[in-house]
């Protein structure tokens, strides 16, 4: 039965399915590709006999031959004609290209029909449902720690944070959820192909495209968008020798899923006819390490040819096999690839306060607890930034979780939690499970009894981590655990697990460290453990980022990454390295010294941490100092450090060494530094506010572009007192921040510089911003554009900077102040003696907020720049504007493009331009002029203006 909608409010009735069928008969004809499978069915079912059959198979195309089905299966009625629907509904992957006209038609079908048996004989079809089996049996656990613990993706996923970047890596707002991913918002190049993903470790990237495979297995993904789905890690093409070649065909069968049954040339013919059905998935192209040289490899284009897996890799990135198929690439932050292959790029930023409860909500059923864990991680700032990275999150919740049931007081990781605190709490708990579980709560929770008595196994890990590291590897066989003394044992405490995926009989051959971050963590304390590593090789890691090339650069310059210079900067490279650098600063700090000396003789701990304190004190004196300058006439000199002095600010504060902070304070001998586009998270203020706190001098602080967050600003708190210029624009600012802000600005009151621009602060921010204008009496600038302040906050913010003596520069861009906030802005014009730059541009302002502005600009001189761009201005305006032109003698730059005045009005105005002496330019492009008008205008203003 299908409901038709309704024809002028009334229902119409519903229509026959005969009639339905002549309706539509376009659509079926152009959608539906496969007839075998009809005509199995209505044959079967004794719809039509086996003439019938050969009467369709006689028409030579697929289009002819549904045209004659449906002419069959009308005549033979309305039962024949309602099965003919059923089975296109039935055999679901065969017709998939039809699920959004069963929406449309708001398909049900009856009951009676339902009765017959619908056999779906399509190849495709089967090859799809083996596909979406092997998917889900793959997707439906997260892999936790403890193998017996296996988590359900389902009862743990949750959204994060998805920023869409423009080719320059310029935000363009957020998918507000996944399954918008494979749409057209965010896309800047519809030639390319490929969905790049990028984000920090642990931050989802992985578990992302888990969702994804799983809401494929389950049909959740829209149909249309992806008919056959492969899932590859990038790890895996690199894993072959230089000389190995496969086809695409190996690639897709054997690699990944075979089809049953003598089907394979079917579906593979299938693939490269429809490569649009296909989508891959490809997780991690920052791990694909090649010890060869792929320039010498030859280009391959052709789907019959064997190549590198590599090579196979590259051109279906590029587009140049399988073009047209979909491809989703996954790799750390600061990977690169040619922009020419990215179709869109998406950034993943890890829980924002909404999920982070979201997820704390999941794992803490509990009331009580849950609200235990929530007060705790409020009061701690810190801590929320380390848990906004899922990863980290997870690690901490299932420690407080298991050391909750041992003891009864064990609390959340205090104020002065770092990363090294979390893998230690991390490996208490899996060395804990060596000494088996205790039926009964143990009194006191005593951490170096637990790794006293884990050493050896400890040693074990740490020893196999290091291998790794320096072989390049983050694999290793049956042979490379044992021969680090790991046991069958051992392998169940959850350090490792097992590599499923290609071993062709099913069995864990190799295995992997939980997770990257972990084998950083663990060779990290290899480093410290083993006296036989004197103190000065303690510091390879750092110097291997100085002189080793990054394999995957090597890979990519020769195929789809941007080529990149290699510095002989230690912090520059290789992520793992990096980490393990970090890790090895926690551990040597002195606040886990009393840890460590339970399992390293105390003087080879503090030789190991004087080498490394001197080290890093020398290393950040000689970045700081080779840092380029630039003057500045308002803000005198400025300084652009490197994304890598964040990887030292984050070395710095797990060392916990006032000394090194104090070096580095010193070092900062520049006005004002600029921490822009550094990825600089939440976790990261931490650490500069560290550093900071041996700052003495005051200091301007651009922090614009990052993923600061309300957390971020939080523990930026003690260093407010000494910033004389605050920008944090574009980091997801919310009106608690602010708080946070008003209360340090005004009790200080040495800010100049306030910049807010793309957060998400309301009216109620904007009320206390309008306190900082008032109480800040150095306060010159203030951008405030793209925010979400209306009227009302207009109105607070207006009659601030009409009291300020000191603001000069406004930016209001993207609000939606409206005629009432303009009329107060009119009121703070009068007579200001100060206020130089305005802009109110799209805030949703008519003539009569027009009218207003202008009557103020005739009792204004202080205004050189004003810009009413993307408002609704019209020609009832432009009088008075042109009245106050002829009067105002400090306006140097009016713009008010995209507006909507006519000829009628751009006459007015350039009537008015005689009578001003001060005017140096005035825009109208985007207005309701023709091409000629708006020309005849430029020319009339350029020559009043020559
Ligand atoms: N969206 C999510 N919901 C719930 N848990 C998550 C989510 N994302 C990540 N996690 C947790 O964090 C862990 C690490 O995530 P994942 O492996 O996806 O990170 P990644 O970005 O791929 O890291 P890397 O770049 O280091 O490989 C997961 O095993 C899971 O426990």
């Amino acid at each position: 039965m299908m409901k038709d909608g309704f024809a002028g409010g009334h229902p119409r009735p519903p229509l026959s399915t005969c009639r339905l069928l002549t309706v539509h008969r376009e659509l079926l004809v152009e959608q539906v590709k496969n007839t075998q499978c009809i005509l199995d069915n209505l044959q079967l079912s004794g719809f039509f006999c086996a003439e019938d059959t050969e009467i369709v198979l006689r028409s030579a195309t697929k289009t002819e031959q549904v045209r004659k089905i449906l002419e069959l299966v009308q005549s033979k009625g309305e039962e024949a004609s309602e099965y003919f629907v059923y089975i296109l509904h039935e055999a679901y992957d065969a017709y998939i290209d039809l699920r959004p006209w069963f929406k449309e038609i708001q398909y049900e079908p009856s009951d009676s029909v339902k009765e017959i048996p619908v056999k779906n004989t399509d190849p495709i079809s089967k090859y799809c449902k083996k596909l979406r089996h092997e998917l889900a049996q793959d997707t439906r656990f997260i892999t936790s720690y403890a193998q017996k613990e296996e988590t359900l993706l389902e009862e743990f996923y949750t959204d994060t944070l998805m920023e869409l970047l423009s080719e320059k890596n310029e935000s363009l707002g957020y998918l507000d959820s996944l399954d918008e991913l494979l749409g057209l918002q965010g896309v800047f190049n519809e030639h390319a192909e490929t969905i790049f993903i990028v984000g920090d470790a642990g931050v989802g990237k992985s578990i992302l495209l888990q969702q994804l495979q799983n809401m494929w297995s389950r049909r959740e993904l829209p149909s249309a968008e992806a008919k056959l789905f492969f899932k590859f890690r990038c790890r895996m093409f690199s894993a072959f020798k230089e000389m190995y070649e496969i086809s695409l065909r190996d690639l897709l069968f054997k690699h990944n899923c075979y089809p049953d049954g003598d089907l394979d040339d079917e579906v593979f013919g299938y693939i490269l006819r429809h490569p649009e059905t296909v989508l891959f998935t490809f997780d991690g192209y920052d791990e694909i390490h090649a010890d060869f040289e792929l320039e010498n490899l030859p280009e391959v284009v052709s789907p019959e040819e064997k190549a590198h897996p590599l090579m196979l890799l590259t051109n279906l990135l590029s587009g140049k096999l399988l073009k047209g198929s979909r491809k989703i690439l996954t790799a750390r932050t600061g990977t690169e690839l040619q922009s020419r292959v990215i179709r869109k790029k998406v950034f993943l930023k890890g829980f924002s306060p909404e999920n982070l409860r979201r997820y704390t909500a999941l794992h803490f059923h509990e009331r009580d607890y849950q609200e235990l864990v929530m007060v705790q991680l409020d009061a701690n700032p810190h801590l929320c930034s380390l848990c906004s990275i899922p990863l980290f999150c997870w690690i901490i919740f299932k420690s407080f979780k298991h050391l909750r049931s041992m003891y009864d007081d064990f609390e959340l990781p205090d104020t002065f939690v770092t990363l090294t605190s979390v893998f230690l709490l991390l490996c208490e708990v899996f060395l804990g499970h060596c000494s088996g579980p205790g039926l009964l709560k143990r009194s006191t929770r005593c951490p170096a009894d637990t790794f006293r008595g884990g050493a050896l196994t400890l040693a074990g890990f740490a020893k196999l981590a290091q291998l790794g590291m320096e072989k390049g590897g983050f694999v290793f066989s049956q042979d490379e655990v044992s021969s680090c003394g790991i046991t069958a044992d051992d392998l169940q405490l959850g350090f490792l697990r097992p590599v499923s995926h290609y071993d062709s009989c099913g069995n864990p051959a190799t295995f992997e460290f939980l997770h990257i971050t972990l084998q950083s963590f663990l060779s990290a304390f290899s480093l410290v453990l083993d006296e036989s590593i004197a103190p000065g090789e303690i510091l390879k890691f750092f110097t291997e980022c100085e002189y080793q090339k990054a394999p995957h650069f090597q890979l990519c310059g020769s195929c789809l990454a941007s080529s990149k210079p290699q510095g002989k900067d230690p912090f520059q490279t290789n992520e793992h390295l990096q980490f393990a650098n970090l890790f090895l600063c926690g551990l040597l700090s002195k606040s886990n010294a009393g840890l460590l000396e339970h399992l390293v003789p105390l003087s080879s701990l503090k030789k190991k941490r004087m080498v490394l304190k001197s080290y890093l004190a020398k290393c950040v004196k000689s970045h700081l100092k080779g840092l380029p300058r630039h003057p500045t006439d308002t803000e005198g000199c400025k300084v652009q450090v490197m994304p890598n002095f964040l990887w030292m600010l984050r070395c710095i504060f797990e060392t916990r060494s006032d000394d090194v902070a104090r070096v580095t304070a010193r070092g900062i001998s520049a006005d004002n530094i600029k921490l822009t586009y550094c990825n600089m998270s939440s976790a990261d203020c931490s650490a500069l506010n560290f550093v900071l706190h041996h700052h003495h001098k005051l200091l301007g602080v651009d922090m614009d572009n990052n993923n600061i967050s309300d957390y971020g600003v939080k523990q930026l708190r003690l260093s407010f007192s000494k910033m004389t210029v605050v920008r944090l624009c574009v980091n997801q600012i919310t009106d608690c921040s602010i708080e946070v802000l008003a209360e340090e600005l005004i009790k200080h009151k040495v800010v100049k510089v306030l910049g807010l621009y793309k957060n998400c602060i309301t009216d109620v921010g904007a009320k206390l911003i309008a306190q900082i204008i008032e109480e800040c009496p150095h306060l010159m600038t203030l951008k405030l554009g793209c925010n979400k302040i209306t009227s009302v906050g207009g109105k607070y913010l207006a009659n601030a900077i009409k009291k300020s003596k000191s603001i000069f520069d406004v930016g209001m861009w993207g609000n939606t102040i409206g005629d009432e906030g303009a009329g107060a802005f009119a009121e703070a014009l009068k007579n200001h003696p100060k206020l130089t730059n305005l802009s109110l541009s799209a805030n949703g302002i008519t003539s009569v907020g027009g009218r207003r502005l202008a009557a103020a600009l005739k009792e204004n001189v202080s205004l050189h720049i004003f810009w009413l761009v993307q408002n609704e201005l019209t020609d009832d305006a432009a009088t008075d504007l042109a009245e106050a032109l002829k009067i105002n003698s400090g306006l140097r730059c009016l713009w008010l493009i995209d507006n909507r005045f006519t000829v009628q009005g751009a006459r007015v105005l350039a009537e008015a331009l005689p009578y001003n002496t001060s005017l140096k330019e005035i825009c109208m492009k985007g207005n309701q002029l023709s091409e000629e008008e708006q020309k005849l205008f430029e020319m009339e203003t350029r020559l009043r203006f020559s």
